[in-house]
């Protein structure tokens, strides 16, 4: 339930920054940061865009197969290799999320973030981390470029206190905690309006 929600908000937040970059490329980790990118996939095809997506360390969970199957469904190609990033208006980075380990990043994916870096052309929406990145100290080498746009999911984690704001901009989505547990936690309580899925901070 989390998770369709997550992706719903990434879906909306990419409507509300890119709404004619429609040649989206989806690049999904191996965790729960890939699902969500799974999920906002779906939404995005629903909407009219283009999406494809790249998801090179599938999960075999019943959750994860089942996303892919309903992409499948909705004739959503997954490709198998990115032969030059030029092709895409846009990327969602559905990398790593807030249990990437800093450190060296692992195979296939420190060539992915290379090759995204390599074309700075390409606008990046980056979901609840940009990628590579340390949770808490921002960006460390290997990491991901600054990205165009960042949804946090539920509340912002410490590294969004490292972007530059003059260029990214950010978004909260997630909306599935309720005012007592926020209040109990200490979460920020953020003001959606009616039945948006995201705010932009
Ligand atoms: N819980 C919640 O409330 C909600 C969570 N949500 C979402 O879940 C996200 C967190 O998901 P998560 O915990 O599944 O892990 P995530 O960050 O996607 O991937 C970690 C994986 O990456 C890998 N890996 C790590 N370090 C590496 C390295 N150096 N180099 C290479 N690989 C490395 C390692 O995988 P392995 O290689 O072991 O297969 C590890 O398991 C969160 O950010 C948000 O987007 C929302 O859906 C809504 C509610
Ligand atoms: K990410």
């Amino acid at each position: 339930m989390k998770m369709e929600l997550a992706g719903l908000s990434v879906a909306e937040a990419t409507f509300k920054s890119f709404p004619l970059l429609k040649d989206v490329l989806i690049i999904a980790g191996p965790g729960n940061n890939g699902g969500d990118g799974l999920v906002a996939a779906r939404h995005l095809k629903l909407w009219g865009y283009n999406p494809k997506v790249y998801y090179p360390k599938s999960s075999q969970k019943d959750l994860f197969k089942g996303l892919q199957t309903q992409l499948k469904n909705l004739d959503v190609e997954f490709v198998q290799d990115i032969n030059g990033f030029e092709k895409f208006q846009l990327i969602i980075d559905a990398i790593f999320g807030f249990s990437f380990k800093s450190g060296e990043i692992r195979e296939p994916f420190k060539s992915i973030i290379e090759g995204i870096n390599n074309v700075p052309s390409i606008p990046i929406l980056s979901v609840d981390i940009p990628s590579g990145w340390d949770v808490e100290k921002g960006f460390v080498k290997g990491g991901i470029r600054e990205p165009d746009v960042l949804i946090s999911l539920t509340a912002p984690k410490p590294v969004a206190n490292h972007l530059d704001l003059g260029k990214t901009q950010h978004f909260v989505g997630g909306r599935f905690i309720g005012k007592e547990f926020a209040e109990r936690y200490g979460i920020e309580i953020y003001n959606y309006k009616g039945y948006d899925q995201t705010v932009k901070l």
